[in-house]
């Protein structure tokens, strides 16, 4: 009996080593430059920042640089150069993005010949088109120009933008073969997100990664869960050493452009770092839950690999974030959250919910309640991308005060004046806690984070939490008149929700039979 009782204690040992994830597993993650030791850098006192980058900072509302930043600077910039490539663990909200947009746009600044240099990887549209306006706001200040793939307009409309074709005489006969090598490249930085970059690559005439040299793969951990046409070994392969590309269709799709210029990634080895060509591909990737698993990483084929983190836990929330539960009934769950947020009155607000579906029935039956008078809208995968941004546009500029949403909104997204999230449903993983809750507190503001939680839940959440390194997140109370006053008007928005649900379903079974009578017609 004492006998499996050990055997039992020693398999749940076991079973529990793999999880101790506090202690990174690769080598360079376990001495990695701490950034909590930055301080803000105005940006008067900035090493080695060009001049000319100062007034559109400025412009942007930025008068100093925030820790992320100033060590990202002084590590690829001033003093120190892009040696090495960066692998970027910071909280949500901590300026991420302009941590790599301002060195990558000063090193290219001093380019004389405009063509691909750097590619930003992202994982969603609207995420590549919040950080496109980051680098369009300070690129062309030094003659850069900044482009964008990510399927917002016609394949042809967004070639025109990203090739420069050569001007043709009229009356003049062109070998087409002469034309395609006349491409150029219209932009220097270009952002995409995996699908349309991989078009560009497999059909644009012109498109070419040969003179890349700055890779940013940006919510790594996401990009690197979902392989997307093997966007990422396509881009390394792309962008190696000329001697090193055994790669039989690169020239076949890839036609080589750029009249004579050429990039030579010199083959010399880089001394002390075996075998690496020098010059290289720079790559800087970046999360606020960077993934920690080799296998993981190993796909980024990282060179020299300089790890910058936050503080000791490998998990952060923003220091101004005050994050609560509030036990509700499941039954009565949307009750407890319309008493929230009317509490709340007119603040910002995203709600979380688990899925697509759950998002649409819980933002129809919120609008049955007419006394809310809060404008609430869903923005979720189950829309067409065109009302995504319309809704996005709309809850930006303060037309929509409440966003009801799956996890489409959960990471990068940047809103100002979200003052608070609410998980309506808890999240699953604590990486998911901390992007959701991420989409407040941001740029050092303040934030809440309140989920609701059924009892059974409680246990599970508060361990969750742990591994955020806190376990502060009070109750948060709601009067019970608030909770009381709104059942009656429940019971008829739950009618009401049904009725819509069951004519929804009913419509799309009729479109679907149309169409289905239209292909047995063909
Ligand atoms: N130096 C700065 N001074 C003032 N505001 C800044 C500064 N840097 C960034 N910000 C603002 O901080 C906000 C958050 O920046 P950003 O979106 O880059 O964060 P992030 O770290 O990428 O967050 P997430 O992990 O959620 O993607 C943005 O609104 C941005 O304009």
């Amino acid at each position: 009996m004492e006998h499996s009782m050990d055997k039992k204690k020693e398999r749940k040992i076991m079973m529990e080593e793999p999880s101790k994830k506090s202690v990174p597993i690769l080598p360079w993650m376990r001495s990695p430059i701490d950034v909590s030791i930055y301080e803000d850098c105005p940006l008067e006192t900035l090493p080695c920042l060009d001049s000319r980058l100062k007034v559109p900072l400025q412009n942007m509302g930025i008068s100093s640089l925030f820790p992320v930043q100033v060590a990202v600077w002084q590590e690829t910039v001033g003093p120190g150069s892009f040696e090495r490539d960066v692998c970027i663990n910071s909280p949500t909200g901590s300026g991420k993005t302009l941590a790599y947009a301002l060195p990558i746009v000063q090193t290219l600044s001093k380019r004389a010949v405009r063509c691909l240099r750097a590619l930003v990887v992202l994982p969603t549209r609207d995420l590549a088109l919040q950080v496109k306006e980051v680098f369009a706001a300070i690129a062309p200040a030094v003659g850069l120009s900044v482009g964008l793939a990510v399927g917002q307009s016609s394949i042809a409309d967004e070639i025109a933008e990203l090739i420069k074709r050569p001007k043709l005489e009229a009356g003049i006969c062109y070998d087409p073969e002469d034309i395609s090598q006349e491409l150029q490249s219209a932009v220097d930085i270009l952002v995409a997100t995996p699908g349309r970059l991989m078009d560009h690559i497999n059909t644009t005439k012109g498109f070419t990664l040969e003179h890349l040299c700055y890779l940013v793969v940006d919510e790594t951990d996401r990009l690197l869960r979902e392989a997307y046409q093997a966007w990422l070994p396509t881009v390394l392969q792309l962008t190696r050493p000329n001697h090193e590309i055994h790669f039989p269709c690169v020239n076949t799709f890839l036609p080589s452009t750029f009249g004579s210029l050429k990039t030579i990634r010199r083959c010399g080895v880089e001394r002390g770092f075996k075998d690496k060509p020098y010059p290289r591909l720079v790559k800087m990737v970046l999360s606020a839950t960077l993934t920690q698993d080799p296998s993981k990483l190993a796909q980024l084929n990282l060179h020299h690999p300089l790890f910058l983190t936050t503080g000791e836990s490998r998990y952060k929330l923003p220091e101004k974030l005050e994050s609560y539960k509030l036990m509700c009934e499941s039954k009565l769950k949307p009750l407890y959250l319309v008493a929230l947020l009317k509490s709340l009155g007119w603040e910002k607000c995203i709600v979380f919910t688990s899925s697509v579906e759950s998002t649409h029935r819980l933002c129809t039956l919120l609008n049955f309640f007419d006394d809310l008078k809060i404008k609430i809208k869903e923005y979720s995968g189950l829309q067409r991308q065109s009302v995504r941004s319309k809704t996005l546009k709309a809850f930006r500029e303060g037309e929509i005060q409440v966003l009801v949403s799956s996890d489409a909104m959960t990471r990068g997204m940047d809103v100002e004046g979200v003052r608070n999230v609410i998980n309506y449903d808890m999240p699953p993983y604590i990486k998911t806690y901390i992007h959701r809750a991420g989409r407040t507190a941001r740029a050092g503001q303040t934030g809440r984070c309140f989920t609701l939680l059924r009892k059974v839940e409680v246990k599970r959440f508060k361990k969750q939490l742990l591994k955020a390194d806190t376990n502060s997140c009070p109750v948060h109370t709601l009067p019970s008149e608030l909770i009381d006053s709104h059942h009656p008007i429940y019971l008829s928005a739950l009618e009401k929700l049904k009725d819509t649900i069951e004519s929804e379903a009913s419509r799309k079974r009729k479109i679907g039979f149309k169409y289905s009578k239209m292909g047995k017609g063909k």
